[in-house]
């Protein structure tokens, strides 16, 4: 496959451990582009509660999944905006809420594998960041570098309330803990592409590092793994 040329570096990990923030970080600095795959499942999650489906109905969500009206905008600041059927929904896929959906319809194997096509249509010249729960298990097996990242549910959690306080100020961190905990839980328990490590990817606590650590950690990583490909052709 052509596609299989352009290199790619995943980073799956649990929910908060800043795989996001992370991923955009080392994309911006490789020039390479960048994939929130979770972004789709939350986006699938959204028209699912906007068309009133039932999550576990999967012969409904297949067809939904499949032919998504999502498009990824990058406006001038290098922010990307999440349009679905020509609505801004980019603030909207951000809540716990929605992210507890999209965890749910993401545990059915024929949707999941109705996003496929999608998610590998992202790996372009000069190459690709993913970031998510099974980029490098089961979305680009044959990735060049990978890091599963995590940090302790109650740092994550923390890191998660900073984020939301001010937009919604009825957030509460026992909330989001567990509401974390438990999507911790079922993506790390489902049958199909569970969150788990691929055999060959760095494992990365943030738990106490900051932003700028991991980035460096992730960029390091990464040179060492290209530079050793090169060397192998
Ligand atoms: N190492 C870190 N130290 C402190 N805060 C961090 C760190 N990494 C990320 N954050 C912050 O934590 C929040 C969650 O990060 P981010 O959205 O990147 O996580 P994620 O793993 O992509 O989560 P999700 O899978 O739910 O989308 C953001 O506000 C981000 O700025
Ligand atoms: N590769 C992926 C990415 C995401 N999911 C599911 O979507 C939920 C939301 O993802 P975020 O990364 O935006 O938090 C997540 O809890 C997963 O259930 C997935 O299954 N595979």
């Amino acid at each position: 496959m052509m596609a299989d040329i352009f290199p790619v570096i995943t980073i799956d990990g649990p929910s908060g451990a800043g795989k996001g923030t992370v991923s955009k970080r080392v994309a911006q600095e490789l020039g390479w582009h960048f994939l929130d795959s979770g972004a789709i499942y939350r986006v699938l999650a959204l028209a699912v509660v906007h068309h009133d489906m039932d999550t576990t109905d999967e012969e409904s969500l297949i067809p939904l999944a499949a032919h998504l009206d999502v498009c990824f905008e990058n406006d001038e600041n290098g922010e990307t905006r999440v349009v679905l059927e020509g609505e801004d929904v980019s603030g909207a896929i951000r809540t716990e809420e929605v992210g507890a959906v999209a965890s749910k319809v993401a545990s059915l194997p024929r949707v999941r594998e109705a996003l496929l096509r999608r998610q590998r249509a992202f790996r372009e010249a000069p190459g690709l960041v993913a970031d998510g729960r099974d980029m490098g298990t089961v979305v680009f097996p044959s990735a060049e570098v990978k890091v599963f990242l995590t940090a302790s549910a109650e740092e994550r959690a923390r890191r998660r309330y900073l984020q939301l306080k001010n937009s919604h100020p009825d957030v509460t961190l026992e909330r989001l803990l567990s509401d974390i905990r438990a999507r911790d839980d079922r993506d790390s328990n489902r049958a199909v592409a569970p969150l788990v490590p691929a055999s060959d990817a760095m494992e990365l606590d943030s738990t106490s590092m900051d932003i700028d650590e991991v980035v460096e950690a992730v960029l390091s990583y990464a040179m060492t793994k290209l530079n050793q490909e090169d060397l192998s052709v």
